[in-house]
């Protein structure tokens, strides 16, 4: 899938949280896109994913301009900070009922997920209510992988798990990618930024500052 950013700016009560963005995305690759806090890491996710209107300028997927033809790319997967899901539902539960909303996939591909970020049988099974910060965060990506979309958006996918998870989401995410999807990921992490990044994104000031 590719992402054609043309001068996207966005204001938000006299804010300017985009700057005139222009960037290709292109697959498969990975691409990080780094930056200080409130440097405009998440409204980039946002605007790519369709839940951020521009003030001005386009968002262009595979050839199709956001909020023109389309309002969200085709087939994409996201994660955004503070993803909730119904807590008397199991993490199982949740990914049937989004399943059933487009259905794409089916209950085998839900439980590939749950096992491609490191979630047990037992946890999948456990209600969201009794979810750790981790596994809530285990939950949302798998909630934005199990589609296998052709987008992968994910905002700071590495907060809150310990070391091991973090190498299984890793290494998940190169696989999604050498599979032949775009994945852009918002990190602070520099170790992430370093092993997954094919290419490397430094906003500033809502401004893309590498290119
Ligand atoms: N809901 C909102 N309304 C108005 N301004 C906002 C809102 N959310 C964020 N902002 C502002 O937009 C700018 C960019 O914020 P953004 O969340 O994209 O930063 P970030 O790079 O993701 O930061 P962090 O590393 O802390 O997650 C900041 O100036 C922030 O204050």
């Amino acid at each position: 899938m590719t992402v054609e950013l043309v001068n996207v700016s966005k204001t938000i009560m006299r804010n300017q949280v985009l700057d005139h963005v222009s960037f290709h995305f292109d697959s498969p690759k990975i691409y990080g896109v780094t930056g200080r806090n409130g440097s405009g890491k998440t409204m980039l996710i946002r605007a790519i994913a369709g839940l951020l209107i521009p003030t001005s300028g386009q968002v262009i997927v595979d050839g199709d301009v956001l909020h023109d033809k389309i309002d969200f790319p085709s087939s994409m997967g996201v994660t955004i900070e503070n993803t909730t899901f119904p807590r008397d539902l199991t993490g199982f539960q949740n990914l049937v009922s989004l399943s059933k909303i487009k259905k794409t996939a089916t209950t085998a591909d839900i439980k590939d997920a749950f096992r491609k970020v490191g979630l047990s049988e037992n946890d999948w099974n456990t209600k969201v209510a009794n979810y750790s910060l981790g596994m809530r965060q285990k939950l949302s990506i798998a909630q934005a992988i199990f589609e296998k979309p052709k987008l992968l958006l994910l905002d700071e996918p590495t907060n809150g798990l310990d070391e091991e998870s973090t190498w299984i989401l890793r290494n998940t995410l190169k696989v999604i990618a050498h599979a032949g999807s775009t994945v852009i990921l918002a990190s602070h992490d520099k170790e992430d930024i370093a092993y997954l990044s094919d290419e490397v994104i430094q906003i500033d000031g809502g401004k893309i500052v590498n290119n």
